[in-house]
């Protein structure tokens, strides 16, 4: 079979114009879900592709000339909602079944202007990185949301492609929906990145590739660096340099991508789930294969191995320019609670709800400080799992840029609570994961946002040995 047969051979789904574009997007119904005390956690766990790095393949692939291949593609909302994006750029997109997908592009500066309002339904990823793929353009472009992604600051974003010349117009505090005027403008830019984000960061990278010159991004804090090593695997010239100033990224303008071959390693983000279920469910043993081990993404097993997790990484090796291993959680009757070092944060930054659930099982305080990125994400996380967690009989101090969880160890935590999701996904998973070793059954009103990030979650777990349950609202 030739390399172009197969999976890949599949007619193109096209892009097509979408009249009856919302507004505000919002899932149809709430689907509440129970989770209840179960038996232990045994089996393999094989998480969906990472997030991130779907979300990159699709719109570096539509940034070439030629074809992308990408298997392992997670099909979750987030990263379907980034496809029709890139369609709607031009470029043409194709589900090939099983994983497996295409991504013929229309090269750097080639993105055609979208006839109706672009939706990225809940995925701060997404949006940002598409409004820096399209800020040197010259196209104007409408962006929306639904109501968590409508309420997240664009500012950030919109800020640093100012000084590419990029006009935006948004509602009141830099919110969606919002018109982005592309340009080219006065080059070249240099960017200290003022918050840890890698949105912000890959933003002013992807609009670097179509200015003239050399765009140089500078950030304090490490972050992931998913957009820099597939910006060099796609052949662009990028050089990264740690100085006294930071992490320096230089990118020169302008490259003619290569089309690549990208095979997507599972998401730590989704693999945390099942991880910390294990730790926390009576005689759990887990292997979650395949997942990526980027160290600007797995700060979270270090952080569970220092609080006394019995995690094991087995088979380490490289795919695709990404560390991978197999990751086996046991259950660990002994986990105590450690400060997190602020440093850390951003390796980690989606993991702390899920965190904070595992710290309610240890004996003792979990600290963790330098998060106030956690306040500005699909929900305020802080916030969400606080009162939460409180609810559910567990002690939690905060304050602006930190959190504490006072354990009450195993088999302590009561439990019995209808906590709200908030549109967002890891708020859900967290505490369906809180229900499997809880004295009384946890509710979530909403678990529909699960389908952002890990559509699979609810039998994944349950096949596992998991008892979660939807229920009428
Ligand atoms: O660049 C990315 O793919 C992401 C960056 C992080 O957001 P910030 O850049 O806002 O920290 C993270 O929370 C998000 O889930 C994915
Ligand atoms: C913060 C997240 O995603 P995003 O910012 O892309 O909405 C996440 O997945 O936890």
């Amino acid at each position: 079979m030739g390399a172009r047969d197969g999976p890949f051979a599949r007619t193109a789904v096209s892009g097509g114009a979408n009249t009856k574009e919302p507004f505000m997007s919002s899932h149809a119904t709430p689907i509440p879900m129970m989770s209840s005390a179960c038996g232990p956690l045994q089996g393999q766990a094989h998480v969906p592709g990472d997030k991130s790095i779907s979300h990159r393949s699709l719109i570096l692939g539509a940034m070439c000339i030629g074809e992308t291949r990408i298997t392992g593609l997670l099909e979750g909302d987030d990263v379907l909602d980034t496809a029709k994006a890139m369609r709607a750029f031009g470029a043409e997109v194709t589900d090939h079944g099983g994983g497996q997908w295409s991504v013929r592009g229309v090269g750097v500066g080639g993105f055609a202007e979208p006839d109706h309002v672009i939706d990225c339904g809940n995925s701060g990823t997404g949006v940002r990185l598409i409004m820096g793929a399209m800020a040197t353009t010259p196209i104007t472009v409408t962006f929306t949301g639904d109501a968590s992604l409508n309420g997240r600051p664009m500012g950030r974003v919109t800020d640093p492609l100012a000084l590419f010349g990029t006009r935006a117009v948004g509602r009141a505090g830099g919110r969606l929906p919002m018109t982005l005027v592309g340009a080219a403008g006065p080059v070249p830019v240099r960017y200290v990145v003022p918050v840890p984000s890698a949105q912000v960061k890959s933003a002013v990278l992807l609009a670097g590739l179509n200015a003239p010159g050399q765009t140089v991004v500078i950030e304090k804090e490490a972050t992931r660096d998913h957009t820099e090593r597939m910006l060099q695997g796609f052949g662009a010239t990028l050089t990264v340099e740690d100085t006294d100033e930071g992490r320096v990224i230089t990118l020169t303008g302008q490259p003619e991508l290569q089309p690549q071959d990208i095979v997507v390693p599972r998401d730590p983000s989704s693999a945390a789930f099942p991880v910390c279920a294990a730790l926390i469910v009576p005689g759990s043993d887990v292997l979650v294969p395949n997942i990526g081990l980027n160290p600007t993404r797995a700060g979270l097993f270090t952080t569970l191995q220092e609080m006394g997790a019995d995690l094991t990484f087995e088979n380490l090796r490289s795919e695709g320019g990404e560390p991978v291993a197999d990751l086996r959680a046991r259950f660990s009757p002994d986990l105590r609670g450690i400060t997190v070092p602020a440093d850390r944060a951003a390796s980690m930054i989606d993991e702390y709800p899920v965190l904070s659930v595992v710290a309610a099982f240890a004996q003792g305080v979990t600290d963790m400080p330098g998060v106030k990125e956690l306040r500005v994400k699909e929900s305020d996380r802080i916030d969400a799992m606080a009162q939460g967690l409180r609810a559910a009989g567990v002690t939690v101090d905060e304050g602006p840029d930190w959190w504490r969880v006072t354990g009450v160890g195993h088999g302590h935590v009561p439990g019995g609570v209808t906590v709200q999701s908030r549109l967002d996904h890891r708020i859900a998973m967290a505490f369906l994961v809180m229900g499997m070793a809880a004295q009384n059954p946890v509710i979530v009103d909403d678990a529909a946002p699960i389908t952002t990030s890990f559509p699979i979650f609810e039998p994944l777990m349950n096949d596992l040995g998991a008892q979660i349950a939807r229920i009428s609202a």
